[in-house]
């Protein structure tokens, strides 16, 4: 049976509490909804701001194949504002609860009622296609509720809503209260709240219910805790129940999570059903082992349904089987005993609570196979002057594969000034961006053995480097050019 999607990442996911999007922004995302296949697209609610408008038309405008469709409360003067905005619908809310009707809009169930139809014919009048939605509707009197229903329907709504606007459905109420409403004669939408983290539970319980339509947004993002997320339901639907169906291309889902995530600056948690990092990353020895073997034993869906890859991590759950593959990927050749060797010291960094990336471990390897690697970028000189009156600053001169390079750097400190103009030095030889920067004092007092471990990342690799000397400037300078070196020698 097809289930239709709308989606509304850019209405009530643009709610979530810091999150505003630009028109270009909006847009972008719009076209990638549009791209996955979403029905509709709530794009904002018209009645905001001048400028939530001027996005909403500028979606409109798009010639997108998904209905667009802007948020309205049942007055006449949103609705004016949908239509400035060129929709296609408005998503026209009634809140249908005593709770909201009294405390909330301070009138009676009769006056909103006869508002409701009144917004709906007025919508319907000016071309719109309306779907009347009920806020609150899982706390509202079931009579009344449906009574709303069928006198928007009888006037024209086309499509109708209840909200379970602060998530208070369970699975099973989910079904029960969405089943009374499944036989009014127009399509029958679901909107979850996910204040309890089940909204993706309850939006399939309402459409093995019979709703024939489901609100979402990617990523889960929205109002408090969020709504039900698109890719959540939409693989449930695809993977456990495939009775149902919609338009959705699942491949398109991950790259639209990290769209959002990363224009909106709400990132995921890293195990995150679906879009996460971990959701097929894969450390421990015996889950490794069954994958290689096997990767149904260990994994529900495949990654590359989603476009995704599976990924093995090195750290201290993991198994010689899942160590072995990874050393063969890297067509490292090892016998018993520097495997072994090699084993113990990822578990002893393991403990120490590193976790590992492909170029640690092949560091690692190369230093335990002996492995001799070139070191193209050397220090041979760095001087500081630093004080309470002068800008830091740095000089150092670099051998670089038998070049001599001299650089200076300022900074807001000396390892600052140090680090800046190493990146000058480098910085026609190396493509390399300081993601992470530690330092801890190994020992105590002012003579004490310094750690400095960063993180440096080129093109799509990240590595950890690290240095240790009893000078913070030196301990840094040398993470840094270790990290930088073994990137190089990945290129
Ligand atoms: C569950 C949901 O997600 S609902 C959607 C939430 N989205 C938004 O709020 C969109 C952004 N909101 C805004 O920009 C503003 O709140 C506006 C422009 C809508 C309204 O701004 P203001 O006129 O200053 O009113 P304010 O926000 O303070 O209060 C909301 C008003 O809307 C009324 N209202 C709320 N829902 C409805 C509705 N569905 N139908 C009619 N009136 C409603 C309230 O009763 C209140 O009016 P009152 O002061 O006369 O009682
Ligand atoms: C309308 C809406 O977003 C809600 O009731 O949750």
């Amino acid at each position: 049976m097809k289930i239709n999607v709308l989606d509304t990442t850019l209405r009530d996911g643009e709610q979530t509490p810091g999150v505003s999007l630009t028109k270009s922004e909006k847009l972008r995302i719009a076209s990638k909804l549009d791209e996955i296949g979403v029905n509709i697209i709530e794009a904002g609610s018209a009645i905001t701001s001048a400028g939530e408008r001027e996005s909403i038309k500028a979606i409109s405008k798009e010639g997108l194949n998904a209905e667009i469709c802007s948020f309205a409360r049942s007055v006449k003067v949103d609705i004016d504002m949908a239509l400035e905005c060129d929709v296609g619908s408005v998503h026209l809310v009634v809140p249908t609860s005593d709770l909201h009707i009294k405390e909330k809009l301070n009138t009676t169930r009769e006056k909103l009622l006869s508002q409701a139809v009144e917004s709906t014919e007025y919508a319907l009048d000016h071309g719109l296609i309306v779907e009347v939605s009920a806020e609150d509707g899982t706390r509202s009197d079931i009579d009344f509720l449906k009574k709303v229903f069928t006198e928007t329907i009888a006037v024209g709504a086309q499509r109708i809503c209840a909200c379970d606007t602060v998530g208070i459905l369970t699975p099973e109420k989910s079904y029960e209260f969405y089943s009374q409403l499944k036989d009014l004669p127009v399509p029958l939408s679901v909107h979850c709240h996910n204040d309890f983290g089940l909204a993706v539970s309850n939006t399939l319980s309402a459409i093995r219910a019979g709703a024939k339509q489901f609100h979402g947004t990617i990523n889960g993002i929205g109002e408090r805790a969020g709504n039900a997320a698109i890719e959540e339901v939409i693989l449930s639907l695809n993977s456990l129940y495939t009775d149902y169906e919609t338009d959705v291309k699942i491949d398109k889902l991950y790259e639209s999570s990290k769209l959002v995530a990363r224009l909106t600056g709400v990132y995921l948690q890293p195990n995150k059903a679906i879009v996460g990092e971990n959701a097929f990353a894969h450390e421990s020895g015996i889950h490794t082992d069954g994958i290689i073997k096997n990767a149904s034993t260990y994994e529900s869906i495949t990654p590359e349904i989603l476009g995704r890859k599976r990924k093995f991590v090195l750290g201290k759950h993991i198994g010689s089987k899942g160590l072995k593959k990874r050393l063969d990927d890297l067509k490292l050749n090892y016998n018993d005993d520097q495997f072994v060797e090699i084993f113990k010291k990822i578990k002893y960094l393991g403990d120490l609570g590193k976790c590992l990336s492909d170029v640690d471990l092949e560091v690692i390897a190369e230093e335990i196979l002996d492995i001799q690697t070139e070191t193209r970028i050397k220090l041979e000189e760095l001087s500081i002057v630093s004080g309470n009156k002068v800008i830091p600053t740095a000089s150092i001169k670099l051998k670089i594969d038998d070049k001599d390079i001299l650089e200076a750097g300022i900074g807001v400190g000396p390892v600052d000034a140090a680090i800046n103009a190493v990146k000058k030095g480098i910085k026609d030889f190396a493509d390399v961006k300081l993601e992470e920067y530690h330092v801890d004092a190994i020992t105590g007092g002012t003579d004490a053995l310094i750690d400095v471990i960063l993180k440096l990342k080129s093109k799509d690799k990240i590595i950890s480097a690290r240095g240790t000397q009893p000078d913070i400037i030196n301990a840094s300078v040398e993470a840094y050019l270790s990290g930088v070196n073994r990137l190089l020698e990945n290129q």
